[in-house]
């Protein structure tokens, strides 16, 4: 086993962490600009095999991470389960709302899934295909309660009020849709896994707003009864869990669900991190994403001090949460000499 990524999923400390970034293809590059508008809008990219592939490897000739993942969206997957799904230029994305158990009955079961996403899985093929061998290729879906507040909401929501709400007035309807998008995830990830992904990631990003045993219903339950079908229907299948602001709630985070690694975002301290996180396993993480923006001295400082904080355990370098449309790229050549030396 060579591929870094995988050595570091695996347990081992490495003298140089293997590196990758959260949307490493995006707009901060001008070829992926041209892409996209080749494509005609961002959706019809994602399901364009051909151009979501060209778009993946743009960043690994540009920079050479040790990693590619899987250009697609967390959004897809409540678009191939029936929601409406479209993304207003400069605001985000837009979604039939599930405001009851009449919105929930209208979506479809967790089989009709592969309809709408067989072409996720041929961008995956042809990726597993065309990437040079010491790069390995990571799978995504969004963790359940993540996607529900997009089905809930319609929309982004600043503190997924939508959501909250529907948890507390119709409790099965909230758990129903759970649990729909619990079996269609790990359909999902089952299929990109036998299309060629080599390590899925789960990214539950308004995990931090959950609380108390919410956390432990929401976050924790689901993201455990999906590495654990997928690890039964693929053994050894490395996982990579993201608990966005889960603060105190990353400790026992790996222990408590079987991921294999925790990604941490950057509010917390790497320090603290690695002694309280890192010592279950590997971690992934956390430059703050907008020093990709300001670089100069306050870049290369902070990188170093990431680097040096987790290298007593295993450790994949990474941002705390994805690269921004305004960074330069040529941030990211810097950020990568204060890795790699
Ligand atoms: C919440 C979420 C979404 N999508 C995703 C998340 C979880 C991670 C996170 O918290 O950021 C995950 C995602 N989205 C995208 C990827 C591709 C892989 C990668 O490079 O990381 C991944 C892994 C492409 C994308 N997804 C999106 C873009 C930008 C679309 C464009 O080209 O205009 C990309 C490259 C659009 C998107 N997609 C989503 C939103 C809220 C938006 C709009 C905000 C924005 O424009 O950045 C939903």
């Amino acid at each position: 086993m060579t591929k870094t990524i995988l050595r570091a999923l695996a347990g081992e400390t490495l003298p140089v962490p293997p590196v990758w970034m959260m949307r490493q293809a995006g707009r901060y590059l001008p070829e992926y600009r041209e892409t996209r508008a080749k494509a005609g809008d961002f959706l019809s990219l994602c399901y364009n095999p051909d151009l979501a592939a060209e778009v993946t490897l743009q960043p690994l000739r540009r920079y050479g991470f040790d990693a590619a993942i899987l250009f697609a969206d967390i959004l897809l997957l409540p678009q191939a389960l029936g929601s409406d799904l479209w993304f207003e230029t400069g605001e985000g994305p837009r979604l039939s709302t599930i405001t009851g158990p009449a919105d929930l009955a209208r979506l479809k079961d967790r089989d009709a899934i592969h309809e709408t996403l067989a072409p996720v899985y041929e961008t995956v093929r042809i990726l597993s295909r065309e990437l040079p061998k010491e790069v390995t290729l990571i799978g995504f879906a969004g963790a359940p309660w993540t996607v529900a507040t997009y089905m809930i909401a319609g929309r982004g929501t600043p503190d997924q009020g939508p959501a909250h709400a529907l948890k507390a007035a119709d409790r099965a309807t909230f758990a129903a849709l759970i649990d729909l998008l619990t079996e269609a995830t790990i359909d999902y990830l089952s299929a990109q896994v036998e299309a060629g992904a080599e390590v899925v990631k789960l990214f539950d990003s308004w995990a931090g707003s959950l609380k108390g045993q919410d956390f432990d219903d929401f976050a924790v339950a689901p993201a455990k009864r999906i590495i654990a079908a997928l690890k039964a229907r693929h053994p050894g299948l490395p996982v990579i869990a993201f608990p966005r602001e889960a603060r105190e709630r990353y400790v026992g985070f790996a222990k408590a669900t079987g991921a294999d690694c925790v990604a941490l975002d950057n509010s917390v301290a790497a320090d603290w991190a690695a002694e309280n996180v890192q010592t279950d396993g590997c971690v992934q993480g956390n430059l703050d994403p907008s020093l990709l923006v300001t670089g100069g001295e306050a870049l290369v400082t902070e990188t170093r001090r990431i680097v040096k904080a987790f290298s007593n355990g295993p450790h994949i370098f990474n941002l705390g949460h994805g690269i921004t449309p305004d960074a330069d790229p040529e941030n990211v050549h810097r950020m990568l000499a204060a890795i790699r030396g």
